[in-house]
């Protein structure tokens, strides 16, 4: 269990921060989160846009995440998740720990997760036996390379495309990615940030957005103007609380910090790099190395 009292000096933190002004100078804050564990990482495989739901795991990370925000006294105004249902469960159980319930949410499938195209339901670790550890780096964690486009072959193509949550996106299903690299998810991501999100955020509201590990680097890279080569460093664990503090340009005063048990983040970080270790070859996997 992630504990406060290990990482020291989170009390208050929520309440101290608050849209305050500190000297004079505005400092807003924003939780950025990753949704608690679903059943995918839990198999190793390539999510993204299936639909998965939270494993009994990823549901005590996002009630641990709830109690680490409520000890801090954060008090949310605003949360905003992506259309998937893991990040909306993580919002419900975050909100429900801090008896918060009440606040108001939005969900955008600009916020969803990184489409990774014919890579979705591949096990990381059989395709890293494959393909080598450093080409599934690439595809992880780059910035700029676009994995294989899914197809109407895939598996999972028609229940994705199919799903009536489309229906209702900002653009037409069929513009909807067929795969997208980091830079891809950064510019779907950021008319949604600066048209709905930044305007909140500029009335001094407290936001949490509950996302997921790809969407949440991209904000998190551009917020912090992490170069393109830096950011294949960044690895974002399951129903860890981020705290960003932003000052009136929406610039950060400080580098993002995580909330909780610092080792056991620690740790947690170091397990979702190691998903893409190499295992012994597995069978079905056919998506071409180019
Ligand atoms: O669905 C995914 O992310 P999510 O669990 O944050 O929604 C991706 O499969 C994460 O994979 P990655 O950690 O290899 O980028």
């Amino acid at each position: 269990m992630v504990g406060l009292e290990r990482g020291g000096g989170e009390k208050g933190l929520g309440r101290a921060l608050a849209a305050s002004s500190g000297g004079g100078d505005m400092t807003f804050k924003l939780v950025l989160l990753r949704h608690g564990e679903g059943a995918w990482n839990k198999e190793n495989r390539f999510c993204s846009w299936v639909d998965q739901r939270l494993t009994p795991n990823g549901i005590k990370e996002a009630q641990t995440c709830g109690k680490v925000l409520k000890e801090a006294g954060f008090e949310f105004d605003l949360v905003f998740t992506s259309i998937l249902s893991r990040s909306i469960e993580t919002s419900w159980l975050v909100l429900q720990e801090m008896e918060q319930e009440w606040v108001q949410t939005e969900s955008s499938w600009r916020l969803n997760e990184r489409h990774y195209g014919a890579l979705i339901g591949l096990n990381r670790a059989e395709l890293a036996s494959i393909h080598g550890e450093e080409k599934v780096k690439l595809w992880r964690r780059s910035y700029d390379i676009t994995p294989p486009p899914i197809d109407e072959s895939h598996s999972h193509f028609h229940e994705i495309y199919n799903d009536r949550r489309y229906n209702y996106c900002d653009v037409a299903k069929e513009k909807l990615p067929k795969a997208e690299s980091l830079k891809e998810v950064l510019d779907r991501l950021l008319p949604y940030w600066y048209d709905v999100i930044v305007p909140e955020i500029k009335k001094g509201k407290c936001i949490l957005i509950s996302a997921h590990g790809n969407s949440a680097r991209a904000l998190l890279k551009h917020l912090e103007g992490i170069p393109d080569d830096e950011i294949v460093n960044v690895t974002l664990p399951t129903g860890v609380p981020v705290l960003l503090e932003l000052d009136e340009n929406l610039h950060p005063v400080r580098p993002h910090r995580f909330l909780g048990n610092q080792e056991a983040i620690q740790a947690a970080i170091k397990k979702v790099e190691d998903q893409g270790k190499a295992a012994a070859p597995g069978k079905n996997i056919s998506v071409s190395a180019n």
